[in-house]
């Protein structure tokens, strides 16, 4: 498996792009460590199959360059990366059986048949086709083909990068459970450097160690659940991360104090924020507490999801969301309070860091 390095990249489709919006990917530069697995997560048309391209080889970038373990791939085609690749839909051989669609990826590259057997029973056990072996792939359902998909893009174990596409859209709801669990059961053992694409974010966040948050052709975020969670580095992760999102209001900053409205809360950081920009204080419903004390707010609504209920509210003249545990009383006269860790400011949308 291989570090996969993207040094500036940047992808335009049409001819000779001249500003920022001509590009559908902007400026991306990370390096992707070896058996990494990696989830790139993103809304309809944010760059996530370009870049996915980009690495695969089916698209060249229009600037910058790709390396796998600092080899230079950005001019080799598919074929010479050395990757394996799970496309939405299945690309399965329909006369062949389903073991010598497994096994054929390692006879194509002169894997010993002893080798070959070995590694399709333990594939055909993981994605649960040990009893279609010897039938042909032609008159599975499409759910057991995609698995075959799955499992052909697992049986080598010397490509550079297992790449998926939106794998299991044709999968049904449990069996996705279940193949995401073993591919991440997977990954720990084999340690298979991994790119997924998804727009799911539970998807993203069971499978990956490191969720890459897409968002107009531009990486926004790379970090673990927990860092999404906890910090977002850009309102589009606050948003999109979470049921409900994180929510967001107007703020002022002055020094470590930030006023909402009439509000002043005091942080234990000065946030670094310019005068001319446009500050937001950001706080997850997870993050505020609803009681006696506080600062009030209107509640307008209550919605029971299970073990917990989603408040929503009017505060300062804002929408905002919380969640409360089932069994949280709501007094009458309710009032909120932000915990101060759950608290951070943006300015142009970027999470600011300290005051140096
Ligand atoms: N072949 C193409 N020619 C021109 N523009 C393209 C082409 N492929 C993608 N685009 C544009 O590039 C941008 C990024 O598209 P891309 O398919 O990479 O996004 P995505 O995040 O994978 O979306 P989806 O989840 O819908 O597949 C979009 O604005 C899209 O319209």
């Amino acid at each position: 498996m291989a570090r996969v390095t993207l040094d500036h990249i940047r992808h335009a489709y049409g001819p000779n792009p001249k500003s920022e919006k001509d590009y559908a990917l902007k400026e991306v530069h990370h390096e992707w460590n070896d058996g990494g697995a990696y989830a790139l997560l993103g809304p309809s048309g944010c760059g996530k199959t370009s870049l996915l391209n980009i690495i695969s080889g089916l698209i060249q970038p229009s600037e910058g360059r790709i390396l796998f373990d600092g080899q230079d791939v950005t001019n080799l085609p598919t074929q010479q990366r050395n990757i394996a690749q799970v496309f939405q839909f299945p690309v399965i051989y329909d006369t062949m059986t389903v073991y010598d669609n497994l096994a054929f990826p390692l006879r194509n590259r002169g894997v010993a048949e002893a080798d070959v057997d070995r590694r399709v029973r333990e594939i055909l056990e993981m994605i649960d086709l040990s009893g279609w072996a010897k039938r042909r792939a032609r008159g599975l359902t499409a759910d057991q083909k995609q698995k075959i998909s799955l499992g052909r893009g697992l049986v080598r174990s010397d490509v550079n990068a297992i790449l998926f596409d939106e794998p299991l859209t044709v999968i049904d709801p449990h069996m996705k459970w279940v193949l995401r669990s073993q591919l991440k059961r997977l990954h720990k053992q084999f340690g298979f450097t991994m790119v997924y694409v998804t727009h799911d974010q539970t998807e993203a966040l069971t499978f990956a160690d490191k969720v890459v948050v897409m968002y107009d052709g531009e990486i926004v975020q790379i970090g673990t659940p927990a860092e999404l969670f906890e910090r977002p580095s850009h309102t589009f992760v606050g948003y999109f991360i979470g049921s409900p999102g994180m929510n967001f209001m107007p703020a002022k900053v002055e020094g470590n104090t930030v006023r909402v409205g009439e509000h002043a809360l005091t942080l234990d950081y000065a946030p670094k924020t310019s005068s001319a920009a446009k500050v937001e204080l950001g706080i997850r419903p997870e993050f505020i507490r609803i009681g006696r004390e506080g600062m009030p707010v209107t509640v307008s609504k209550v919605e029971d999801i299970g073990r917990q209920k989603i408040v929503r509210a009017q505060f300062a003249g804002q929408p905002i969301a919380i969640v409360v545990p089932e069994d949280e009383e709501i007094p009458a006269d309710p009032r909120v309070t932000f915990e101060p860790s759950g608290i951070s400011i943006y300015a142009d949308s970027w999470r600011a860091g300290r005051e140096a």
